[in-house]
């Protein structure tokens, strides 16, 4: 259980860094634009190259219509050496673009502080749950490096019981995040596996120290980074994300997150899964630098009130348990709350757990998110209290507009990693 030092301060800062590789595209269809022109009664057709051949050249078809070009039948194994050739082409293309995964997103207590996914690393399989975090870039797990003393229950990965763990030597890393809570320590590669979908020489950051903030939680064993390559802290090479090193193998270079309020939700790597939401997912643009999923709300409404278009640029963070705006907007909203306050004490907005809260609309484009009420009475500041903390807070101190999970879990969010990279916001 995080204590609530780590509640009221769950910002979190990830070192900047460069350098990110796209994988290479293939080959699409391309459904050539008619070059003809017609001109008075004459047509002229201009001959254009296929730029991009859905299949490679098949010698065996070319050599067939000779034969019947020139009226000779062609030999029987001709024909079967066309067939041997397309389906090889066939495979090859089904193996390159073919893989997806799906993996659950379970809550690590009863106020959704953080959700865990299950994922496997090494030979056999160690299981880990670890973090999906789009705020940060380091894939990083407890492990047989991290002193005992700072183990409380976690699973570790231990890189000598893995028959294709490899040393990346003289690699390290040292990461921080805003609430204090940081970790640091050496680089393996290793199979790593998200919900079926495998990556082979994945980098799995070894730690060789963590804060008490994450040996205090129990159930959490480390972070998958899933912002841009960019934010990394490997040194004295960064290394690439689980998505960047999945992402030429993925039928639709996109990952999902479907984030639930105190249920399991899931992460989907490859597809959008159409059951996930309802209408249409509205995207808009992400400025991938310095290394977030940077993007703007159109604006915001607090309960029934008017919307007001503004935009609100800030990062989508699934690492982050709340929702961080301008202190405007949260002021706007906690004037509607009976009773609340901006507890220097309690370190936010704080209210009596009775009171009525509003909703809380926010925009993509034209569309509009609506985050119930619920989400937002977050947690009592302890037990017996009757005093509630909020799950939207002032960003002021931040620097940076958050949308966390409060926000999140309020969409079916689609991160794309096309180029240029997007996001999209879907109902649910
Ligand atoms: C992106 C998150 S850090 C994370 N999700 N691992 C963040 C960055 C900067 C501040 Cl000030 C607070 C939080
Ligand atoms: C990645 C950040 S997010 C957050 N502080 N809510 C994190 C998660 C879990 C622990 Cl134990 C410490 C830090």
């Amino acid at each position: 259980m995080l204590s609530f030092t780590d509640l009221f301060v769950t910002s979190l800062l990830a070192a900047a860094g460069l350098g990110s590789a796209l994988p290479p595209r293939i080959g699409t269809t391309v459904i050539n634009q008619d070059q003809s022109s017609f001109l008075n009664g004459r047509t002229t057709l201009k001959q254009v190259r296929n730029p991009r051949p859905h299949k490679a050249f098949n010698g065996a078809r070319a050599t067939y219509r000779t034969y019947l070009k020139h009226g000779v039948p062609a030999p029987e194994y001709i024909k079967t050496a066309i067939a041997h050739i397309d389906n090889e082409q066939e495979e090859a293309i089904a193996r390159i673009k073919r893989d997806t995964g799906s993996a659950a997103a379970v809550p690590i207590n009863e106020v959704d502080i953080a959700y865990v996914t299950p994922v496997t690393v090494g030979t056999p399989p160690q299981t880990l749950m670890l973090d999906l975090d789009t705020g940060s870039s380091d894939l990083w797990v407890f492990s047989s490096l991290t002193p005992s003393s700072q183990v409380r229950g976690q699973e570790i990965y231990s890189p000598a019981k893995s028959s294709t763990s490899k040393l990346l030597s003289g690699h390290t890393w040292s990461i921080r995040y805003g609430d204090g809570s940081g970790s640091r320590g050496t680089v393996y590669t290793d199979n790593f596996t998200i919900g079926g979908l495998e990556v082979e020489s994945q980098a799995v950051q070894t730690a060789q120290e963590v804060s008490s903030s994450f040996t205090q939680e129990q159930s959490l064993d480390g972070l998958v980074g899933l912002g841009f390559s960019t934010l990394n802290t490997v040194r004295p090479s960064s290394q690439l994300t689980f998505f960047d090193n999945a992402r030429p193998k993925l039928d639709e270079e996109v990952f999902t997150a479907d984030l639930k309020y105190h249920a399991t939700g899931s992460y989907d790597f490859g597809f959008i899964d159409r059951a996930k939401y309802t209408g249409n997912i509205t995207y808009t643009p992400v400025q991938q630098s310095p290394g977030y999923w940077t993007h703007s709300l159109s604006g915001y409404a607090v309960g029934s009130g008017a919307f007001q278009s503004t935009q609100i640029q800030g990062i989508s963070d699934t690492g982050t348990t709340l929702l961080y705006l301008p202190t405007a907007i949260v002021t706007a909203y906690y004037r509607q709350v009976q009773g609340a306050q901006n507890s220097q004490y309690y370190g936010g907005y704080v209210f009596p757990c009775s009171s009525t809260l509003p909703t809380f609309t926010f925009g993509i484009e034209g569309a509009r998110f609506t985050i119930p009420a619920s989400y937002i009475n977050y947690t009592r500041i302890s037990p017996t209290s009757s005093t509630c903390y909020g799950g939207l807070q002032s960003s002021s101190g931040l620097g940076i507009n958050i949308f966390g999970d409060v926000a999140l879990k309020a969409a079916f969010v689609v991160f794309s990693g096309t180029n240029p990279p997007r996001i999209g916001f879907g109902t649910k």
